[in-house]
């Protein structure tokens, strides 16, 4: 029965980084490549499968994560968005169907390959280093993603405006702040996508604004984001394209304002 990845272990030291994969060349990146939009490099399903023990959780699911764009996925509980993630984030090995980036198929390339050649992800349950600062943090992520410019882990610090608690260790700081704090460990790789499991989860109104700013500003760089989302609110205002899952199938896809449910017509109005 496949299952999920585990997140790092919340305690354990971080991995140091691994060596280069030899049988997935990397996208041609170079350290200037990030203030080089656009990076035209879609993550794609095609046809997806999977089952656990017998009960299909994905039906014949595709969907495309094209660059410079907010790609949003929203359903029911169990509708089977974290079983979609886990295949594209290379946790989860489909039954049948294959992933696609940058036109190469990766549908056997593992987790920890995928994030080396530009696929980066968060976690729904918040996956930092407890005893590390959040400088440090960040930078297992700019090693994890090849970014070997120590400015990138700045840079990412910056943008989610952890400077004044980059020196203090991840324990103990509030939710919102470690939710950031995930992001910019993301982010400070260098990734050609970012797929973002509930970014909004835990928090508040302010928060959710300000990194709804930033999604769009990744976005408007040439960054493809994928978004699980319950916060329809923050989906109708961010995503460029949403795609609904219900019961493991793809049951409509659009722009947000055409596949959101609509509020209903006022009355005696248009049918
Ligand atoms: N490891 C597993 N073993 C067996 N069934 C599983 C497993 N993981 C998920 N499922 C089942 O697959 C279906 C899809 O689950 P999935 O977690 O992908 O849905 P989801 O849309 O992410 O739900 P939620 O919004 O509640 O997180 C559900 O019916 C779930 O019970």
């Amino acid at each position: 029965m496949p299952t999920p990845h585990a997140p790092p272990e919340p305690h354990a030291p971080p991995k140091p980084p691994e060596p280069p994969d030899q049988a997935v060349p990397p996208a041609p990146r170079t350290p200037q490549e990030s203030v080089d939009p656009p990076r035209p490099t879609s993550l794609e399903a095609h046809g997806l499968y999977l089952s656990y023990d017998g009960f299909t959780a994905l039906h014949d699911v595709s969907l495309t994560v094209p660059p410079a764009k907010v790609t949003a996925l929203v359903g029911p509980n169990g509708a089977g968005k974290s079983s979609l993630f886990h295949c594209l984030a290379g946790a989860l090995r489909p039954d049948r169907g294959r992933i696609v980036f940058g036109g190469r198929d990766i549908t056997r390339v593992p987790a920890h390959a995928r994030t080396r050649i530009g696929v980066a992800r968060t976690f729904q349950q918040l996956a930092v280093f407890p005893t590390l600062t959040v400088a440090e943090n960040v930078r297992v992520g700019a090693e994890r993603g090849r970014v070997r410019d120590p400015a990138a882990s700045d840079r990412a610090l910056r943008l989610f405006e952890l400077d004044s608690v980059r020196d203090r260790p991840a324990e103990g700081l509030p939710t919102g702040t470690l939710r950031r704090v995930e992001l910019a460990r993301a982010l400070a790789g260098d990734p050609h996508v970012l797929l973002l499991d509930e970014p909004a989860a835990g928090l508040d109104t302010a928060e959710v604004a300000a990194l709804a700013r930033i999604l769009r500003a990744l976005a408007a760089d040439g960054t493809a984001l994928l978004v699980v989302e319950h916060d329809l609110d923050l989906v109708a205002g961010l995503a460029d394209r949403v795609y609904v899952l219900t019961a493991g199938r793809v049951v409509a896809s659009g722009p947000a304002d055409q596949v959101l449910d609509p509020r209903p017509a006022p009355e005696g109005g248009p049918p």
